[in-house]
């Protein structure tokens, strides 16, 4: 925008056209700005709105004060509208503009060359909008992707160190604790060998969509390999994640399908300390774990 801006405004100035030294100045210093902002990494989303705001406002005056060949900026500036905003928001704000910048163009131009503009215009829109929408859908669906296991739809190992990470800044910045639930079923393996490896994904999926009835907006469940999974429960101490486990392992229990052979899981929780590693954290809540095996299994253990 500044590159192209730039030579723009100096012509402006020798042509005295002082409206249009007006708009390019704005838009300038408007682009200036948010090359600072985007710098420091600052309101990144403010700023674009602001920039595609300030074009769309922009291609409006200079299509009112500019020459006749100001008007075909617009088709650049879609594009730059379409490379900041989501593809709806830019949809709806070029909409919006070309409505203001109908009647503005019909009081200084003829209505061929508005009725030409329009129907290049629409078409143009239209296939940016469809091309930006088919990438932001790609985008979203590798995103989940990365961070969603394929067989039960819990968060994944690399979802449960992002978080768990999240969690120790919380700690750290607003005293606001975290505990980790992890457990895993009991004799899986005989599920397996007993009923087929189908079985055995099939118990696993269940009891990933039951305990994500029980659980709290806030709180999430990962798959951390294998038959393991942790839940970290957000604002919590060791109490907390004790009852909650406690509540999992009841509900589990009596809401397991009568399709799937009966199953019982083992339990360890940990409550996050100040200056632990996530790798620290997943150690103890596992020692919990095997604790609950040597008990026996179907038992929930707490980490010291
Ligand atoms: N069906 C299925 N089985 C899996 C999957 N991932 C790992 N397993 C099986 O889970 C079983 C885990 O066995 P073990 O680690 O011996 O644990 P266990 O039999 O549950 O014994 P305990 O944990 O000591 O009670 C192995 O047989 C793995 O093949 C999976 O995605 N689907």
């Amino acid at each position: 925008m500044i590159v192209a801006l730039t030579p723009m405004l100096t012509i402006r100035l020798l042509e005295k056209n002082i409206m249009m030294v007006l708009v390019d100045a704005v838009l300038l210093s408007v682009a200036f700005l948010s090359l600072v902002f985007l710098y420091k990494e600052k309101y990144v989303a403010y700023i674009k709105g602001t920039i595609s705001l300030t074009l769309a406002v922009g291609m409006i005056f200079s299509s009112h004060y500019g020459s006749d060949a100001s008007m075909y900026w617009i088709f650049p500036g879609t594009l730059g509208i379409f490379s900041m905003l989501s593809p709806r928001h830019a949809l709806a704000l070029l909409v919006c503009m070309s409505s203001i910048l109908l009647p503005v163009l019909v009081n200084r131009t003829s209505l061929e060359t508005v009725l030409t503009l329009y129907a290049t215009l629409a078409p143009s829109i239209f296939f940016v909008y469809y091309f930006a929408r088919e990438l932001q859908l790609r985008f979203e669906q590798l995103n989940t992707e990365a961070v969603e296991d394929y067989l039960t739809q819990a968060g994944n190992r690399r979802a449960f160190h992002r978080d768990a990470e999240h969690c120790i800044t919380d700690l750290v910045k607003n005293a606001k604790s975290a505990t980790l639930i992890v457990f895993d079923m009991d004799y899986f393996k005989r599920l397996n060998d007993t009923f087929g490896h189908g079985v055995g994904d099939q118990v696993l999926k269940e009891t990933t969509s039951l305990m994500g009835k029980r659980l709290r907006r806030t709180d999430k469940i990962y798959r951390l390999g294998g038959e393991e999974f942790a839940i970290i429960v957000r604002n919590s101490n060791l109490h907390d994640g004790q009852t909650l486990a406690h509540d999992l392992r009841e509900y589990v229990a009596v809401s397991q399908s009568d399709a799937l052979p009966n199953y019982t899981m083992s339990f360890g929780v940990a409550e996050l300390k100040l200056d632990e590693s996530v790798t620290s954290w997943v150690d103890r809540a596992d020692k919990a774990l095997y604790a609950s095996k040597d008990a026996g299994r179907d038992k929930i253990s707490l980490a010291s």
